[in-house]
């Protein structure tokens, strides 16, 4: 054929399939572009849509959507290139969304966890999501943390002994966080001594940094979203680096419990030194183990699968995870190898990434409010005196302040900022007249649900006594979402709490917290996990009566 009749086969065949291709895409799209039309949101350009307002860095993308969260009401809209995201922040519309059995699955944007988490928890969907959430729920049930009690003592005191050596000067908090948290997961829901592992915890959570920035690109970055350019980009490889150092961790974490288990070894085998032991069970005088609403995290008329009566609880079932995984996979097909390690993958990521966040921006705002840390510091010389003792169950019941200042460090700085949920079918929304169409990516912004002035009175202000009961009565239920709600709400939500009140207290008990930054200069990247792009920077002094 000469160069004539390519030429008219390209004219022919080529340009109408062409076309016919792009006719067929626009009216199947033209339901979607008509509702989008009516909801408000930036102005874009043809073809990018607001692309090229998501070209800076993490910082600049965040305060650009925060400041055009204020623009355009309580339903926003975006496109990226092609695809539409709308933006809820209304705990109205959240509650159609997250109170849904339907509207389940996760937005396309949660594919690119796939190497790292593969079907875990976090982005499976349909009857594996269902199956492992049975399964993996129990675990975290208030019986089984009250078991960890002792080794998130021993962890807390440990992560004291460390912060000792920053003592006066300025650091980063987040790095010691990061550590202490994955060593707590380790010990408690892995079951594992810390000391049994050559690698190091700072090493894994400094990849799973990494790895979030990595993610956050693609999801903002919208040539990144193709697979094949990503797959050229400098990123791949730095990628399958950051997940090597990941996954062996996590392996030799499988391995080593399997080795456990089949000597006969069942539950933690990392140490707790006798006194720790004995000093608890002279204090332990609660057997109240079904707490619920604000103590672990959200509101009291909110249920889920983790306020379970104790009494439905089996005794098979008060295990600790990964004890669990591997009996039930050695006892039936109900979860495969590969699954079990991508459901460790997914807790180690979810489980510590979040609580180093979370404890991180607490002790930045202990350092900035001063007369609110005098207070906490108050409740816990009233509990525990001048005395050093572990902290127990009923101590964390009586903590009452210093768990309202933990809530209002989730309402302003809630680690995970925003969900994204993918929905098949349109959507009628409560707060506006409005429909969300089927196709796109719903997302749920929980920084901004949490800062509205009508439900929070001066929402940029820290004020613990927002979660007062008599100030939280009123609220509508999803107006406080850090651990999201409804049946994929976070299943660490008492493990968090739990944990975070022993070693936010441990550590409160030894220092007294300031800042020289103050809150207003705080850099907010929110890359899959609320951080601080300026360090979560911090100054530690002794407590004269402690140190
Ligand atoms: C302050 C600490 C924490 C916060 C703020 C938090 C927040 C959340 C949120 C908002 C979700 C929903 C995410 C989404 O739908 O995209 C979630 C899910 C999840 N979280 Fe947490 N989390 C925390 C700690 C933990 C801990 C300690 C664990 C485990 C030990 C954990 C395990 C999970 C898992 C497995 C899911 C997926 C649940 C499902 O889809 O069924 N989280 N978390």
């Amino acid at each position: 054929m000469g160069v004539a009749g390519a030429t008219s086969v390209f004219y022919y065949f080529l340009v109408p399939t062409l076309i016919l291709w792009y006719a067929y895409y626009k009216l199947s799209r033209r339901r979607m572009e008509v509702l989008a039309d009516k909801i408000p949101g930036p102005k874009g350009i043809p073809l990018l849509g607001n692309a090229l307002q998501l070209m800076g860095s993490s910082t600049q993308i965040f305060n650009y959507l925060y400041a055009e969260s204020f623009k355009h009401g309580r339903v926003v809209k975006i496109w990226i290139g092609p695809k539409l995201l709308v933006f809820l922040t209304d705990p109205r519309d959240v509650e159609i969304i997250l109170s849904s059995h339907v509207v389940i699955d996760k937005a396309p944007e949660y594919r690119f966890f796939k190497p790292w988490l593969g079907n875990g928890l976090l982005i499976s969907t349909g009857d594996v999501w269902r199956a492992h959430r049975k399964l993996i729920a129990p675990t975290f049930h208030l019986n089984v943390l009250k078991s960890f009690i002792n080794l998130f003592n021993v962890n807390s005191k440990q992560t004291v002994e460390k912060l000792k050596k920053e003592i006066g000067r300025e650091f980063d908090c987040h790095d010691y966080m990061s550590e202490a948290t994955v060593e707590i997961l380790l010990e408690t829901a892995m079951g594992v001594s810390k000391k049994t592992q050559d690698q190091s915890c700072f090493d894994y959570a400094m990849a799973v940094m990494k790895m979030c920035d990595i993610l956050h690109l693609r999801h903002t970055k919208f040539w990144l979203r193709s697979d094949l350019i990503f797959n050229l980009s400098q990123y791949a490889g730095y990628q399958k680096k950051l997940i090597h150092t990941i996954h062996s961790l996590t392996k030799k974490v499988i391995k080593k419990k399997k080795a456990d288990l089949k000597m006969g070894i069942r539950g933690s085998t990392a140490e707790v030194p006798e006194e720790i032991k004995l000093k608890i069970k002279e204090k332990e005088t609660v057997n109240k183990t079904t707490v619920e609403g604000l103590s672990y995290g959200q509101s009291s008329g909110l249920k889920d699968d983790l306020d379970v009566d104790d009494n439905d609880i089996g005794e098979k079932k008060r295990m600790a995870f990964l004890d669990l995984m591997i009996e039930a996979s050695q006892n039936g097909e109900m979860i495969s190898d590969t699954e079990i390690k991508e459901q460790v993958d997914t807790i180690m990521f979810e489980g510590h990434d979040t609580t180093a966040a979370g404890s991180s921006f607490f002790l930045c705002m202990m350092g900035v409010h001063q007369n609110i840390q005098n207070k906490v510091h108050e409740e816990l010389d009233t509990i525990f005196g001048d005395s050093d003792r572990p902290v127990t169950f009923a101590d964390t019941m009586e903590m009452k302040y210093l768990e309202r200042c933990m809530m209002e460090t989730l309402r302003m700085y809630p680690p995970v900022p925003i969900i994204a949920r993918q929905s098949n079918q349109e959507i009628n929304l409560v707060s506006e007249n409005l429909t969300v169409p089927a196709g796109c990516t719903i997302v749920i912004s929980t920084f901004k649900v949490h800062r509205h002035a009508d439900i929070y009175p001066n929402p940029e202000k820290f004020n613990p006594d927002n979660f007062l009961p008599e100030n939280f009565a009123n609220r509508h239920y999803y107006s406080f979402i850090p651990f999201s709600a409804g049946p994929r709400s976070c299943v660490g939500r008492k493990y968090a709490m739990l944990k975070l009140k022993i070693l936010l207290a441990t550590i409160m008990r030894n220092f007294h917290v300031t800042s020289d930054i103050k809150e207003q200069d705080f850099q907010l990247q929110a890359d899959i996990i609320l951080k601080r792009t300026d360090g979560f920077r911090i100054k530690l002094h002794p407590r004269k009566s402690k140190a």
